[in-house]
């Protein structure tokens, strides 16, 4: 198994995950979350925007400044919370970056417009401008390139506009400057920790999903190979059914518990007649065909909790618990009759199949399971000897039927 050890390239400057691919899966993957939030916090920046009217209007008072500012506060409103709600229904980072974007760059021309009609308030103003850049950077959730961008052109645009229209000095303008990039670098340098943070934290999950999902498949494949090598040593690669070896298994449980059950336990021994003339005369495939046949037939006739197996060539083995020997005869004789009336390949039609079954029975159960095999193969025997086609029967105590 791979161990938990592979690099995550995370992009230095940009604090995304170096593969296209992996970054695609990454930004869907907070879609619903960026959805959320971002929806969220835009609507409660355009709101706290908003409300700074009312201290336009103790600066201003009733004056056409005061005007102009409250329309475009109400445009920047509007389209953020527009915005905000476009986002929480369809935006993700993964395709439609230029919508988390545009947001920020509307806030960003309304806090710069707020300048020449407010040029006296300036030192209000810079405290704004700080913080609404790390709110850009950190309350807002957007990608790094997207929010260093929109903060540049606020603090820029902030900065060239202070002093065009407030007229301010270059010694002031220096200390606002550096204050920007001050709140600048430190916003950029925690986004971009956050950033690639939560990336390498992704993709260890990632690796380790994909690492348990590799595992499960290995599990299913060896548990598909154990089943593999379960049939390949318990069943006959012909017929299906057990073979000799699982037979006697799962015949010799059966037969422990009819003897504390105290029930009667019957064995079939089932050999197929004449079955080397149907070799000789349609070849080995139609003679598989035929074993194949009457393995199904044994399946069918007999009980869930019967046992079948294959003895060899063309012999089955049946272990029948709870069977009288009464019973065991009603269901031998209904096994050859099924038999007898198979549908042959049509160019076996002049084929009359037919078995013989030699049956034991012990009961109470005391025999043990190589005696009873012996006893039923005597009666087969005897059944072959006495014309074939026929159930011979053999019960404890009893003379052969
Ligand atoms: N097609 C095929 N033939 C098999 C298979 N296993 C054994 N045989 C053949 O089955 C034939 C059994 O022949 P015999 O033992 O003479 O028995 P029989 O011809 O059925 O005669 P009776 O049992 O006396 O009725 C042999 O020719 C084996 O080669 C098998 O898996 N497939």
């Amino acid at each position: 198994m791979p161990s938990l050890k592979t690099q995550h390239q995370v992009h230095w400057l940009t604090g995304q995950l170096c593969e296209y691919d992996k970054e695609t899966i990454y930004r869907s993957s907070i879609t619903a979350r960026v959805r959320f939030e971002s929806c969220l916090s835009l609507s409660v920046a355009a709101l706290i925007f908003g409300m700074f009217a009312i201290s336009d209007y103790y600066i201003l008072g009733f004056t056409w400044e005061l005007y102009l500012l409250l329309t475009m506060r109400i445009m920047v409103v509007s389209l953020c919370l527009l915005l905000a709600f476009i986002i929480g229904r369809w935006g993700g980072y993964s395709r439609k970056l230029w919508l988390h974007a545009l947001p920020l760059w509307i806030l960003a021309t309304g806090i710069i417009l707020i300048v020449p009609l407010r040029p006296e308030s300036l030192s209000t103003q810079v405290t704004a401008v700080v913080v609404a850049t790390m709110a850009f950077y950190l309350l807002i959730p957007n990608l790094l390139t997207v929010v260093t961008f929109a903060s540049l052109y606020l603090n820029i645009g902030f900065l060239v506009s202070a002093v065009l229209f407030a007229e301010i000095s270059p010694m002031l303008t220096l200390r606002i400057a550096l204050l920007l990039i001050m709140a600048n670098v430190v916003g950029f340098c925690a986004l971009l920790r956050l950033e690639s943070l939560q990336r390498k934290q992704f993709a260890l999950l990632h690796e380790e999903r994909d690492q348990n999902h590799q595992l499960l498949k290995e599990i299913a494949h060896r548990k598909s190979l154990e089943t593999q090598l379960r049939m390949v040593a318990e069943l006959d690669a012909l017929t299906g059914l057990n073979n000799r070896g699982h037979f006697m298994k799962l015949a010799k449980a059966l037969l422990q518990r009819s003897r504390l059950e105290q029930v009667p336990f019957s064995v079939f021994m089932i050999d197929v007649d004449h079955f080397k003339s149907i070799n000789d005369t349609w070849g080995h495939t139609h003679g598989d065909w035929v074993l194949t046949k009457i393995a199904d037939v044994c399946a069918q006739a007999l009980r869930p909790e019967d046992v079948i197996g294959r003895f060899g060539g063309e012999e089955f083995v049946v272990a029948l618990p709870d069977t009288s020997p009464d019973d065991a005869q009603i269901v031998a004789e209904r096994l050859k009759k099924k038999v007898a009336e198979l549908p042959l390949k049509e160019e076996m039609s002049g084929l009359s199949l037919s078995v013989t079954i030699g049956i034991a029975v012990t009961y109470p159960a005391e025999d043990d399971l190589e005696s009873l095999i012996t006893r039923a193969d005597q009666m087969l025997y005897t059944g072959k000897r006495n014309g074939r086609n026929r159930v011979v029967m053999c019960s404890k105590g009893m003379e052969e039927g």
